[in-house]
C-alpha cells in the first residue's frame, strides 16, 4: 500500500486489489460512523464520486482517481456534474444519505442530519446553533459574539437538493480526464451552499465551474448577496474546530 494522501481523519493509500488499482482511505480517528457516513454519501452522489467498492467501520475501498491538473473543460464538466446532482434532491432539508446514519463528521467535529420542513430551521438548528455553543464552549466565541448568529437565514423557497456538504476545493480531485468529488458529508441542503463553499477558499477555474453550472440550473435572483450567509456553517465549523482565528471570517459573514 502506497500513502498518497493524509488529513485530520486518516490515511489514503493506493493499493492492488483482485487485479485492479484501487484508493483504500483509513480512518484512524475515533470517529463513530464517520467511515459509513462518508461511503453512504460518496455513493449518494453517484457518478461524480469514486465508485464505493467495500467499507467497514475502518476503512472505504474505492475506485482509484489517477491524479490531472485542472482545466477549462473539467471545470465546465464539474458544474454541469453538480447541476446534474443537485437536482437528484433529496427527501427533506436535513436528510441523511440514503441508507447512512444522522450522525455524521464534518472534519474533524460531529454533524448531525435530520430532517427539517424549511432551509431556515436546517441551517439554524443544525448548522449554526451547534457550532456556536461548540465554539463558546472551546472560548472561541465570546457569549456577545454569540449573539450574532442569533438572526434570521431567509432564502427564496426551492425544494432541498442533495448537496456534497463539505465543498472546498480540497474536496475535488482533478483527475486525468475530468473533476471528482471526494471526501463528502452528503445531505439533503441548499444547492447555494456548495458553490459558496466552493468559493470559500478558492479552486482553479471557479468561474467556470459556477458559469456552467448556472447555465444548466440557475439560481434565484440575488445569489450573489447570498454567498457569503452560505459560507457562515464553514466559518463556524472552522472555528469551533480549529480556534478564533476564524470568528472574525465567521461574525463577518452572520452580519452579511
Ligand atoms: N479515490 C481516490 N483516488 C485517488 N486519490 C484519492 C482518492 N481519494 C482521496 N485521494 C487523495 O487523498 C487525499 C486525501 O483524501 P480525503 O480528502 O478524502 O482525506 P481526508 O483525510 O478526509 O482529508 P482532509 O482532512 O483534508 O479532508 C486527496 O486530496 C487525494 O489526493
Amino acid at each position: 500500500m502506497i500513502p498518497i494522501g493524509s488529513g485530520a481523519s486518516g490515511t489514503v493509500y493506493r493499493a492492488e486489489l483482485d487485479g485492479r488499482t484501487v484508493a483504500i482511505k483509513e480512518r484512524t480517528a475515533p470517529e463513530p460512523n464517520g467511515t459509513w457516513a462518508e461511503a453512504a454519501s460518496l455513493i449518494w452522489l453517484g457518478r461524480a464520486a469514486p465508485e464505493v467498492f467495500e467499507w467497514d467501520e475502518d476503512r472505504i475501498v474505492m475506485q482509484y482517481i489517477e491524479p490531472g491538473e485542472p482545466s477549462e473543460r473539467a471545470a465546465e464538466e464539474l458544474g454541469r456534474a453538480l447541476a446534474e446532482i443537485h437536482a437528484q434532491g433529496a427527501p427533506k432539508y436535513g436528510s441523511p444519505p440514503e441508507n447512512g446514519p444522522r450522525d455524521a463528521w464534518i472534519g474533524p467535529v460531529p454533524m448531525r442530519n435530520e430532517e427539517c420542513d424549511s432551509w431556515a430551521e436546517f441551517h439554524s438548528r443544525l448548522r449554526v446553533e451547534p457550532y456556536v455553543r461548540m465554539a463558546v464552549d472551546r472560548g472561541y466565541l465570546t457569549n456577545e459574539e454569540a449573539r450574532v448568529f442569533d438572526r434570521e437565514w431567509d432564502v427564496p423557497d426551492e425544494p432541498p437538493s442533495r448537496v456534497h456538504g463539505d465543498l472546498w476545493s480540497g474536496n475535488v480531485h482533478w483527475g486525468r480526464e475530468r473533476a471528482w468529488l471526494i471526501d463528502p458529508a452528503a445531505h439533503g441542503g441548499h444547492r447555494e451552499s456548495d458553490l459558496a463553499m466552493l468559493e470559500l477558499f478558492g479552486c482553479p477555474h471557479l468561474e467556470r465551474v459556477r458559469g456552467a453550472y448556472l447555465e444548466v440550473a440557475p439560481f434565484a435572483d440575488g445569489w450573489r448577496d447570498r454567498v457569503a450567509l452560505h459560507q457562515v456553517f464553514p466559518l463556524l465549523v472552522h472555528t469551533a474546530a480549529f480556534g478564533r482565528s476564524y470568528a472574525g471570517r465567521a461574525l463577518a459573514a452572520a452580519r452579511s
